[in-house]
């Protein structure tokens, strides 16, 4: 098999920043990280590839440096002849353009990611962040909180966001009200991005959908569960290689059993990341989301009298004073004051399956690092 780097997103800059290895570097790009090793695309083929010490030493010390899906790297050839098994080695991560990371890290001044050896890359090198929000959720219309909170974390992940409207068809006119009212306000919530509404049924807007990747553009797609993002990836597709909440619900079986591919390359150009992580990221972790978007508010709460203040009546609330003042917008707080209620409604309804699953792996794979640091 012969796969063209360039419609996974290669080009001449990244092949700059290989290093020079004996038997020279191969180029690949990570589609999904086990323990210890990364299931890659090389040119010459898919292959599952161990991680060096050079990787290991590094993710020791720090763990933003562990591969993650989306990143681009150097292969190493091994020696066949010896017992490694496996025909390369992930020999070193290049340079990632963006990432998503949850959890302990911070920009650093210089614009960089720098961690306090809490933080997770969920996914790197991503370059459009669809952000999904159904116009109509239940009896309720499109949340512009979450979808301002969700701009946010695709803003600071470096790439750029799109908000999608997604189930246009839902959305009924009332009198005084019709979709391009909505799309308005949704625009005002997010300045400066561009809001298209998709029926992923009719197919409307999914080209415009599209078009935002061009040949190679990597994108992921945030947004609460039922938003359509799975059906959205079929519709981009052209095939189902996304189980919805349609088929999991007819035949029966729990949610998020399948295992799927977490680097989907479109048959139109293009690619998208799917992985349990940025499913969730932001909406089940989102105490930590809000405290990232709302930093002014978290700042001003330093000053309240009382440390559990809720910024509603508490005598002292500096955060009440700053909207009396004027210096923070009454609707910020508003927003702040949905974003929380939400978040906790989110946390009780949290797969503890998943969350389980998920502690287990990252145990295992500490646990592993922590052997291989051993001299
Ligand atoms: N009316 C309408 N329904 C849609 C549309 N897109 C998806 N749906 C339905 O909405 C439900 C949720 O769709 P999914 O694609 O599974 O949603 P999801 O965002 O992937 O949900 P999670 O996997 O829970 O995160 C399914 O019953 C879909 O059939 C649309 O454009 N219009
Ligand atoms: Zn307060």
């Amino acid at each position: 098999m012969f796969n063209d780097l360039s419609l996974l997103g290669w080009h001449d800059g990244l092949a700059e920043q290989l290093p020079d290895l004996p038997g020279g570097a191969v180029a690949a790009r990570v589609a999904r990280v086990d323990r210890g090793a990364a299931e890659v695309i090389a040119a010459d083929g898919t292959h599952q590839a161990r991680f060096g010490a050079r990787v290991r030493r590094a993710a020791a010390a720090d763990p933003l440096a562990l591969p993650c899906v989306g990143d681009w790297v150097a292969l190493a050839r091994l020696d066949l002849s010896s017992s490694q098994g496996g025909r390369y080695e992930l020999a070193e991560v290049l340079p990632r353009r963006t990432a998503f990371v949850r959890g302990g890290v911070s920009r650093d001044s210089r614009g960089g990611l720098s961690g306090d050896g809490q933080g997770q890359v969920l996914a790197a090198n991503v370059d459009v962040v669809f952000v999904a929000e159904p116009s109509m959720h239940a009896t309720d219309f499109a949340d512009l909180g979450r979808i301002e909170r969700l701009v946010a974390l695709a803003w600071e992940s470096g790439a750029r966001p799109v908000v999608l409207v997604t189930k246009a068809d839902l959305f009924g006119d009332l009198p005084n009200r019709g979709l391009d009212d909505l799309l308005a306000d949704v625009a005002a919530a997010a300045p400066g991005v561009d809001v298209h509404p998709v029926c992923s049924f009719t197919g409307d807007g999914v080209d415009l959908v599209r078009a935002h990747l061009g040949p190679s553009g990597t994108a992921v797609v945030l947004g609460p569960s039922g938003a359509g993002k799975s059906t959205l990836v079929n519709a981009l597709a052209g095939a189902e290689v996304m189980e919805t909440q349609q088929v999991r619900a007819a035949d029966g079986r729990g949610r998020h059993t399948t295992v799927h591919r977490q680097l989907i390359p479109l048959p139109g150009g293009g690619l998208v990341i799917d992985t349990p992580g940025i499913r969730r990221v932001g909406l089940y972790e989102m105490s930590e989301g809000v405290g990232l978007v709302f930093s002014d508010i978290e700042e001003l709460a330093e000053d309240c009298r009382f440390s559990d203040c809720r910024h509603r009546s508490e005598p002292g609330c500096a955060v009440l004073a700053a909207v009396e003042s004027g210096e923070l917008p009454e609707r910020r707080l508003e927003s702040w004051n949905r974003l929380q209620r939400e978040a906790a409604w989110m946390a009780r309804r949290t797969d503890a399956r998943l969350r389980a699953e998920e502690t287990r792996k990252w145990k295992t794979i500490h646990k592993q690092m922590r052997g291989m640091s051993r001299p």
